[in-house]
Order: C-alpha cells, then structure tokens, then sequence
C-alpha cells in the first residue's frame, strides 16, 4: 500500500493510508458520494445497513393489497428483509465459531453483515472498506449499538491487511470480490485465515457456458465500476491459494423474486432490467462458495 507522509505531529510522523491504485481512489471515491434511497430506506428498517441483494421467497400475505397506503413501507421492509436473509445464508456457512474468535469482513459497506456476524456468535469482527464514510458510518452504528469493543471497520485494501498470518477464524467477501483481482484476493485470504478457518462469497459472476460476458455483464460492471469474474476464475485462484470449496450454491433462482418485486418499488435504480435478463438468459449466476483454509 502507499502511504502519504504528513508533517510531524508532536515529534511522531503521521501517515495515512492512500489507494494503492488510481483505480482503488475512484472505487474509494464511488463509495464516499453513495447515498442511494434503495441502500438507506432498506437500513432504517432496522437499523442493518446493507449493500448486498436479497434471496428467498416473496411473503405477499406481509405485503399485503398494493392499493394499501402502507404498501410502500412493507415494499421496503420486504426488500430489507429478503437482503438480511441473504447475509444470514452467509454467516451459515462461516462453521462453528466462538466469542473468542474473530473475523475479517472484506469489503463490509456500511456493516450490516458485520454486525449481524457479531449478534450471532459473540465474535469479533473486523471490517475494511475502502470507502472512510463506510468505515465512519459502520463504527458510528457499532457505538450506539454498544459494540464498538467488538464490530470495528477500517479504511484499508482488502489486499494488503493489517492481519496476523494464521490469526482470522473465518472471513468473507459479501458482494465485494468484483473490485479486485481473485488471484490476490484468495492469497490474503489464505494467509490471515488460520488453517481449518473457513472463507466465504457471496457474488454475482458470469457463467462460463453462456462463453463470455454478455451485454447484460458489460451494463453491470459499467454501472457499478466494477469487473465481474467468471465461475471459473472463482474456483481456480481458491485451488491456487489452499482455500478447498465445501459448497458451491447456485442461489439464481433464489434471487430473482427480489430484483422482480424490487422492479416494482419506486426506488429502482435503472439497473434492475440487467439483473434480471442476465439472471434469465443465463449469462450470470448469483452464487455462495464457502472453502475449508487447508
Ligand atoms: C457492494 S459493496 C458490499 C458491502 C458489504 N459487503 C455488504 O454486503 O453490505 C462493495 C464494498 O467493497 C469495498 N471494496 C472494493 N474494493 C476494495 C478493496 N480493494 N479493499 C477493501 N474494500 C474494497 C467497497 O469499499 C465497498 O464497501
Ligand atoms: C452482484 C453484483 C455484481 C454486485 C456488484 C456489487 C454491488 C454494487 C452490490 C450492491 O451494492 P448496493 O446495495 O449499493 O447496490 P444498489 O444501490 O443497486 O442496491
Ligand atoms: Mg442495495
């Protein structure tokens, strides 16, 4: 990582972190100036701000009659609670951790999942983001929460953490591992997890039989400045870097019925079509791979 000497403050040099790469400033950047209504709405509902999608099947008896002046509110609260199921698949598959474990939250947003992590087993979790609004607004939430001693976010590449080698029980990339390169990713993974720990992704990657990525793919990662990874990227540079898939779940159809109730909210975003044509024609897939650190 780069750092940008400050003058000296009380006789100690003080340095901040800066991006690694021009491109890590724009990403850093993107985050900081993000206050989308779908992210914030969804987050006041209980206060578990996410940005990640949701999964499972729609409850239209809690939705209710759409001519309902209360319908909107319950669009939202459906939405929110599709994305915490989503996070709870997730921690799942994280295995059997204790209050004396901790874990690292790779690209954690705002924190939802790391809080949600925290509320499960006791834990301590670590999050890095890129973005210091992410990690400001993630320690705020942590404090009125009164767990700041346990939910903790930095600003730090995902690449290059400040983790003892062996020392993580479990981590995860939730709806972050589009940003950076897999090869690399897996290699910091494997070297903080400690052996037996366990990783896990949930990501939107396309699919190596459609042949390459569609239009669809190509509106994705123009959208969100990212670059989606094919399937197989994913599994080789887990197999490259001692990380041993245990479950590869294809959660595509189990996404769906979000982006389509979610099309119907007036928070859409205008990314909402590409989602669903990529899902249906087959070029992308929604998935969770959680691999054994052997
Ligand atoms: C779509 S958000 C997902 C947030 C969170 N995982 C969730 O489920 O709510 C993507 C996140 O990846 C982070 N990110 C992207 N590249 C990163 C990097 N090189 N190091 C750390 N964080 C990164 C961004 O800062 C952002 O917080
Ligand atoms: C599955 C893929 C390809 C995800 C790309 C990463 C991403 C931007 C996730 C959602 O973030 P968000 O919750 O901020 O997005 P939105 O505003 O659309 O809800
Ligand atoms: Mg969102």
């Amino acid at each position: 990582m780069t750092n940008t000497e400050l003058p000296t403050v009380n006789g100690t040099s003080a340095f901040v972190p800066g991006p690694a790469t021009p491109y890590q400033g724009d990403i850093a950047r993107y985050w900081n100036a993000e206050a989308r209504p779908v992210n914030l709405r969804l987050g006041d509902v209980d206060g578990l701000y996410h940005h990640h999608y949701g999964i499972g099947a729609v409850d239209h008896a809690a939705l209710g009659d759409v001519e309902d002046s209360e319908y909107e509110k319950k669009l939202i609260a459906e939405l929110h609670r599709l994305e915490s199921a989503q996070a709870e698949l997730l921690l799942d598959h994280l295995g059997p951790i204790g209050p004396e474990d901790t874990l690292v939250d790779a690209g954690c947003g705002r924190g939802g999942s790391s809080v949600m992590a925290h509320q499960r087993f006791g834990c301590k979790v670590e999050g890095v983001t890129l973005s210091s609004t992410q990690a400001d607004f993630g320690n705020k939430r942590a404090k009125e929460l009164g767990i700041e001693s346990h939910v903790h976010a930095q600003v730090c590449n995902m690449l290059d953490t400040p983790f003892e080698k062996g020392s993580i029980a479990a981590s995860w990339n939730n709806e972050s591992s589009m940003y950076v390169d897999l090869d690399d990713l897996m290699a910091e993974h494997s070297r903080f997890l400690r052996v037996g720990g366990r990783y896990v992704t949930i990501t939107g990657c396309w699919n190596p039989k459609y042949g390459q990525p569609s239009k669809w793919v190509s509106q994705i990662n123009a959208h969100f400045e990212c670059n989606i990874h094919s399937r197989r990227e994913y599994l080789k540079a887990m197999a490259d870097n001692r990380l041993v898939p245990q479950a590869v779940i294809d959660l595509t159809p189990d996404t769906l019925p979000y982006w389509e109730l979610r099309a119907t909210s007036s928070l859409v975003t205008g990314i909402e079509e590409a989602f669903i044509e990529s899902y249906r024609d087959g070029s992308f897939q929604y998935v969770l791979i959680a691999a054994d650190r052997v």
